[in-house]
């Protein structure tokens, strides 16, 4: 079994402010995961805003380094200062999909643009013919073609033809793991489904791996191998999806449940999430705990009673 992704006990602390006025943001505390190279799988973390997704996120990708821990990518320390081909190689590698297609691409220009760049970047040519070739065969892994895509500028597409845009522009160097921090949450909801569909397809299909950023439990529930629950910068709970999500045993993983279960019982007129259970889940956090294995091989965050 070989290691993709190796995330060794990594902690992030922003620091803000001058002498006088010092705040410290412990964004990601001690986090600890790894991916292997031989069953691509869709690895999610979730948790609230402010729970330190991102910023995991942008360590992954060198974007941001760990104030401590290190992360390694098939061996090879992560880091933002790595040199330019050390970060080609590494880019072709791990490719970000993020959360507001519109964004992504700039509206004054042809969507097309935007993928020949990526291509004559990561493929080192200028062979029009063989652009062309990868872009089109990117656009039908998420079911588009260059000649439905020629021509068209951003804001003639809609929010999830422009997110399928952008998933083939992060597939055409053929990467194995793709870091899609919430790709969907901007994208209609009648839409969603079908992105969130596509991320398992590029699983099964052509075994790439994806770190899906999200806190929305359903799509969640309905596309992960494995997940971490993140409460505060911190890994509350972690394991297979289904055996967390069906029975979360931290009363911050529990308070997540309840309370995508409260929306849906909102129309019936049931009151939201007990306040006792956020009481609960409240009182966690901050507090450092440990990780414990359970038999059912989840991990979850336990604290020594006061
Ligand atoms: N560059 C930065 N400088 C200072 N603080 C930061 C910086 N980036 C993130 N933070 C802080 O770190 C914490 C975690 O933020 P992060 O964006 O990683 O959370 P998140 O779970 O991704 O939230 P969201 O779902 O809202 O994107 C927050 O308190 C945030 O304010």
């Amino acid at each position: 079994m070989s290691t993709l992704l190796e995330v060794n006990n990594v902690s992030k602390r922003f620091t803000m402010g001058g002498l006088f006025g010092r705040r410290v943001v412990d964004a990601v505390q001690e986090a600890s995961f790894s991916l292997t190279t031989d069953k691509p799988e869709i690895f999610t973390i979730i948790g609230e805003s402010g729970s330190g997704k991102t910023t995991l996120a942008r360590m992954i990708l060198g974007l941001e380094d760990a104030s401590e821990g290190e992360i390694l990518f098939r061996g090879k320390r992560i880091s933002r200062h790595m040199g330019q081909a050390e970060r080609l190689a590494f880019m072709s590698a791990v490719q970000p999909v993020f959360q507001n297609p519109f964004e992504a691409f700039n509206p004054l220009k042809k969507i097309e643009r935007y993928l020949s760049s990526t291509a004559r970047r990561f493929l080192r040519t200028s062979d029009r013919a063989t652009i062309d070739r990868a872009m089109d065969e990117a656009l039908q892994k998420v079911g588009l073609s260059l000649k439905e895509v020629r021509g068209r500028f951003p804001h003639e597409m809609s929010g999830g033809q422009l997110q399928r845009c952008a998933i083939a522009r992060a597939l055409i160097p053929n990467p194995p793991l793709l870091i899609a921090d919430e790709p969907v949450s901007m994208v209609d909801a009648s839409l969603r489904m079908s992105i969130v569909n596509l991320l398992r397809s590029l699983r099964d299909d052509l075994g790439v791996s994806v770190i899906y950023i999200t806190h929305d439990l359903a799509t969640a529930y309905y596309i992960s191998d494995r997940i971490i629950i993140m409460q505060r910068g911190r890994i509350v709970e972690m394991g297979d999806a289904r055996t967390v999500l069906e029975n979360p045993e931290h009363p911050y993983s529990r308070l997540l449940k309840a309370s995508v279960l409260s929306t849906d019982d909102a129309g019936a007129g049931k009151l939201a999430t007990d306040p006792g259970m956020v009481d609960l889940a409240n009182a966690m956090m901050g507090r450092a705990g440990k990780l414990v294995d359970r038999q059912d091989g989840r991990r979850v965050r336990v604290y020594d009673e006061a």
